[in-house]
């Protein structure tokens, strides 16, 4: 599918009715296990990309090439629009520009840039914020970067837990402003957080995690919320599926007597043995198994 309707799709969801949560994605097989089960939307989350690429922690350290060399493999396996956490774009507002560029070549649906200071500053703990100026530069200069219109580019703050509700709300609005396609929000503590940016503003919202407490979709959707992201369980799984096994066989488990593996069945659904054995018979000349 062309990645145009992948942003279309996409698209449509940020213009529904709807709220949906996403699958977190982070590879070629993860992405097609979302999309077999039935997932609208895959999210590659800033913090499992470092995981991923580079077994480090969410602080800034992965590159925009290595990032958008992951989304592209994801684009290659899958047809699942992906949206993808592009933190702060890298850079300044030029560097968004290009960051855009190249996530929209490597095939993402959607992509958010945040107004959070990164990577972290010299002698200053906790989260630090860009001003509201420089963050409404950094939206413009995405929405500038984009070739096809359709790459959906969110303004994301978690401001609402930095520096409190008024000054999210500010910012939230002179995102909105610049024409940015939806808003994205992290550390909302509460519905009357939730409800009063809402009010405040007019975009489609997608929420970085809510509290136990908000987690009703039907609710999220009155709130105008269309993208409810609940954290990214599949790579911790995935990480203790990996533990288990190799303890095991370092402890003398024989291979045939591990538990909890793939079956064929479910690695071959997810390499597309059916789609790759017809090719093989197609172009190679070979029998279909
Ligand atoms: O975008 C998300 O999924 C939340 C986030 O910032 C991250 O995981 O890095
Ligand atoms: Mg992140």
């Amino acid at each position: 599918m062309a990645y145009r309707q992948r942003r279309e799709r996409l698209r449509s969801i940020l213009n529904g009715r709807a709220c949906i949560r996403p699958g977190s994605v982070y590879d070629a097989t993860s992405i097609r296990i979302a999309e077999d089960l039935g997932f609208e939307l895959g999210m590659f989350g800033g913090s499992v990309a470092s995981l991923v690429v580079l077994g480090d922690p969410d602080v800034a350290l992965i590159t925009l090439t290595e990032l958008a060399e992951q989304m592209r493999r994801m684009s290659r396996a899958s047809t699942l629009p992906v949206l993808v956490d592009a933190d702060h774009g890298y850079g300044n507002a030029l560097n968004v520009r290009r960051t855009v560029q190249e996530l929209e070549a490597a095939g993402a649906a959607g992509l958010t840039i945040e107004d959070t200071l990164l990577p972290q500053a010299f002698g200053q703990s906790g989260t630090q914020l860009i001003p509201l100026e420089e963050g409404v530069g950094k939206m413009k200069a995405a929405l500038d970067g984009r070739g096809d219109p359709s790459l959906v580019v969110m303004g994301r703050t978690g401001a609402v837990s930095v520096s409190g509700l008024d000054d999210a709300i500010a910012r939230a609005k002179a995102y909105e402003a610049t024409g940015v396609d939806a808003l994205f929000f992290t550390g909302i503590r509460n519905r009357e957080e939730l409800e009063a940016i809402s009010a405040a503003t007019s975009l489609p919202i997608v929420l970085g995690g809510v509290p136990e407490e908000m987690i009703a979709l039907d609710y999220l959707a009155g709130q105008r919320v269309r993208i409810a992201l609940q954290g990214h369980a599949p790579f911790a799984a995935a990480t203790q599926a990996v533990y288990e096994t190799l303890k095991a066989l370092r402890e003398g488990t024989s291979p045939k007597n591990l538990k909890r593996l793939a079956s064929s069945e479910l690695t071959g659904r997810a390499m597309r043995d059916i789609d790759m054995n017809a090719r093989a018979s197609e172009f190679l000349g070979l029998k279909k198994p």
